[in-house]
Order: C-alpha cells, then sequence, then structure tokens
C-alpha cells in the first residue's frame, strides 16, 4: 500500500528560523554479514563481508523553539540513531543537521551547551556520588555562575521534590528518584533542547505523572523545546501537540496529534460480550478480534450508525453485554505500525 505524503507539520507557516532542522538525513551502519553455519560465519568475517543498514532514510524536519515533540516509531525504526546525531554523537552518512545554527557533530561540545539528553535506561549521574555532588559537577561543568546555579538547583529540587534524598549515592535511589535526578542535571544550565528517550519507562502511575508535569512545566514555563521519545502512547496524548511518526527509518506521519485522530476518527469499535462464543458476521463491520466470548467489531461512524450495527449483533446473537468503544492513540498507532500505512482520510 502506498503512503500518502507527509503532512506538512504543524508549526508550518511559521517565520522564525528553526530551533531544529534535518534535511535529507540518512544514517547507514555497515553490519558483518552472517554466513551459514558456523564454518560460514567465520568465512565471511574473514573476507570482511558486510551489509549496509539504512537505519534513518531521508528524514526531514523542522522543530521550531517552545515546540514539545513526540518523535515516535516501533523497535528499530530509527528513533535513537537520529537522536544521536541530533546530539552530535553519530554523524550523518547524508544529509545536513543543524541544531541552534551549528551541526552537531562537527560542534559537538559547543552544541552540548544547547541540549540536555535524558535517557529512560541509563543514567548520566555520577553512580557514586551524592545527587548533590553530582549538581555541583555538571554546574562546574557547564560554567553555571555559582548564584545562577544555586536559584536553578533550588527551583528543580523544590519542583521535582527531591530534597529527601539529595545526599544519597545515586546507586541507593529508587528508579523514579533517579529518574528525577537525571531530569534535574539535564536542566541544570538551562539548555534551549531537552531530549527525552523513554524519560517514564518502567516507573509506576504516580512516578510517571510526575515526570509528565515536570515536562509539561519546563516547556511552558522555561520555553525548552522538547524532543520526547517514547513507546508509552500517554506520554504522547499528555504532552505532544505534534508527532513526528517514523517506521523503517522514513517519516510516516509529522503534524498535529489531532489531526492524526480526525482522519481515524469515524472509526468505533463495538465490543460485544456473547452469551455463546461465535464469529459476528454484520452489514457494515468487520470483525477485528475475538477472545473467548468477547467479539470487537470496527465500523465508521459516518457510513452506518452504531445502533443499526447493534440491532443486526442482537438480532443474530444472545448478547451479554455491549459497549461502543471511541478510537484510542493506541489503536491509531498500533493499526500505522501495523499496515505501514496512515488510515484513509476522512475528507
Ligand atoms: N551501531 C549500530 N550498528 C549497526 N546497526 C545499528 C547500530 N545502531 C542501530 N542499528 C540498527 O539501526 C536500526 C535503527 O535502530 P535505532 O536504535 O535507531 O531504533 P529505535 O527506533 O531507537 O528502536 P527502539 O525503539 O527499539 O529503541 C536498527 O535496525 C538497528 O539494529
Amino acid at each position: 500500500m502506498s503512503l500518502p505524503p507527509n503532512t506538512p507539520h504543524a508549526t508550518a507557516g511559521n517565520s522564525q528560523r528553526p530551533l531544529v532542522r534535518a534535511t535529507g538525513l540518512v544514517k547507514e551502519f555497515r553490519r558483518a554479514k552472517r554466513g551459514e553455519g558456523r564454518l560460514g560465519a567465520l568465512r565471511a568475517y574473514l573476507r570482511g563481508d558486510h551489509d549496509m543498514i539504512r537505519a534513518v532514510d531521508d528524514v526531514s524536519f523542522d522543530i521550531h523553539s517552545g515546540e514539545l515533540v513526540g518523535y515516535l516509531g516501533p523497535n528499530g525504526a530509527g528513533k535513537s540513531t537520529t537522536i544521536k546525531m541530533l546530539t552530535g554523537i553519530l554523524t550523518p552518512t547524508a544529509g545536513t543537521l543543524s541544531v541552534a545554527g551549528r551541526d552537531p557533530s562537527r560542534e559537538r561540545r559547543a552544541n552540548a551547551l544547547n541540549i540536555g539528553v535524558v535517557f529512560g535506561q541509563r543514567s548520566q549521574l555520577w553512580w557514586d556520588l551524592p545527587l548533590r555532588e553530582s549538581f555541583r559537577a555538571i554546574r562546574d561543568l557547564y560554567g553555571v555562575p555559582r548564584r545562577e546555579g544555586d536559584r536553578r538547583q533550588h527551583e528543580l529540587v523544590d519542583l521535582l521534590d527531591m530534597e529527601e534524598f539529595l545526599d544519597a549515592p545515586v546507586r541507593q535511589l529508587s528508579l523514579g528518584q533517579r529518574m528525577r535526578g537525571d531530569l534535574a542535571a539535564a536542566m541544570l544550565y538551562q539548555p534551549r533542547l531537552l531530549f527525552l528517550d523513554e524519560p517514564t519507562v518502567g516507573l509506576d502511575v504516580v512516578a510517571k505523572e510526575r515526570i509528565r508535569e515536570f515536562v509539561a512545566d519546563v516547556n511552558a514555563e522555561h520555553g525548552t523545546t522538547v524532543v520526547l521519545t517514547t513507546h508509552d502512547l500517554e506520554d504522547v496524548e499528555r504532552l505532544c501537540r505534534r508527532i513526528v511518526l517514523i517506521d523503517h527509518g522514513r517519516v510516516l506521519y509529522d503534524g498535529a496529534l489531532t489531526e492524526l485522530m480526525a482522519r481515524y476518527g469515524p472509526y468505533r469499535d463495538l465490543v460485544v460480550t456473547l452469551a455463546e462464543p461465535a464469529d459476528i458476521v454484520v452489514d457494515g463491520a468487520e470483525q477485528v478480534s475475538r477472545e473467548g466470548p468477547v467479539v470487537t467489531l470496527r465500523f465508521r461512524s459516518d457510513q452506518v450508525r452504531a445502533p443499526e450495527v447493534i440491532a443486526a449483533v442482537t438480532a443474530a446473537h444472545a448478547v451479554v453485554d455491549l459497549s461502543v468503544v471511541e478510537p484510542r492513540l493506541e489503536a491509531v498507532i498500533s493499526r500505522i505500525y501495523t499496515q505501514r500505512a496512515l488510515p484513509q482520510s476522512v475528507a
């Protein structure tokens, strides 16, 4: 199925120079070829046989100051590779990249002053140092003036409620506490751009909510531009107005979250619990799943009315329970990932 062209992003028409501009970005990796069997593998290794993998394949986008963008995609889509190029850790194979007017891989140190990076899976803090000492080291490293640093640290400690564990070594902190420490560390020198890679992974609901509130706050109050990579779509629903969806290194969608939902908007699910397990075949609706006696039918509410589908189902089956469910972002995204296409436009 061919993909519709990318939707112009939410800030199209913004005349300001973008904070981030990626144009035709490509990143290829060499990967050793695996020969058949042990001997084959050895031969391939000795011959230096390799494949090229295009982890990022002609990606272009602009991000303007103050935006909070979700950079999403299934495992292996190329998200981390893109973020690594934006932070200067990796050099693009082709294309151009500008972050606050700089080429990140050529001016890595200068770029580092403008960006904060937080990885949910791995801490940037010193494991054996108390948080307070890590903060001091970071302030020194980034040349934050003392008074200014004290003020910011105080504000962040307050905002993230960290006073009680500031003197504990990082290795003794819970995941949620460590995450708060990482976020504060990334914001101590007030970067213009914050990259968050899975910032809520593994956290309980309360801890997740605290992180989301903090991210929303630094974006709204300090105008910090945020690029958020996450598999938790509640993070996205809660925080992002714009999303960039990638798969196999290519942009599938770049635009407002509301527009994506509107495209999917006419779809409704009718969840039916039957007295006896059975498949349901009715006009205007498609059975999308069946688990025991629970069957889910999907229909377009602009083509068939819910009462008509319900009447057809109850005429043919003994029904114990039923409900009509509006689509959630998760359903939309999983449909895009599985079909590698956007839902049909309503228009
Ligand atoms: N250093 C590397 N050498 C070879 N291949 C790599 C390297 N880094 C990434 N890749 C490959 O590039 C592709 C994109 O990987 P990337 O880590 O960017 O995906 P991702 O979208 O961040 O995935 P996830 O959600 O699982 O973190 C994958 O096929 C991966 O195996």
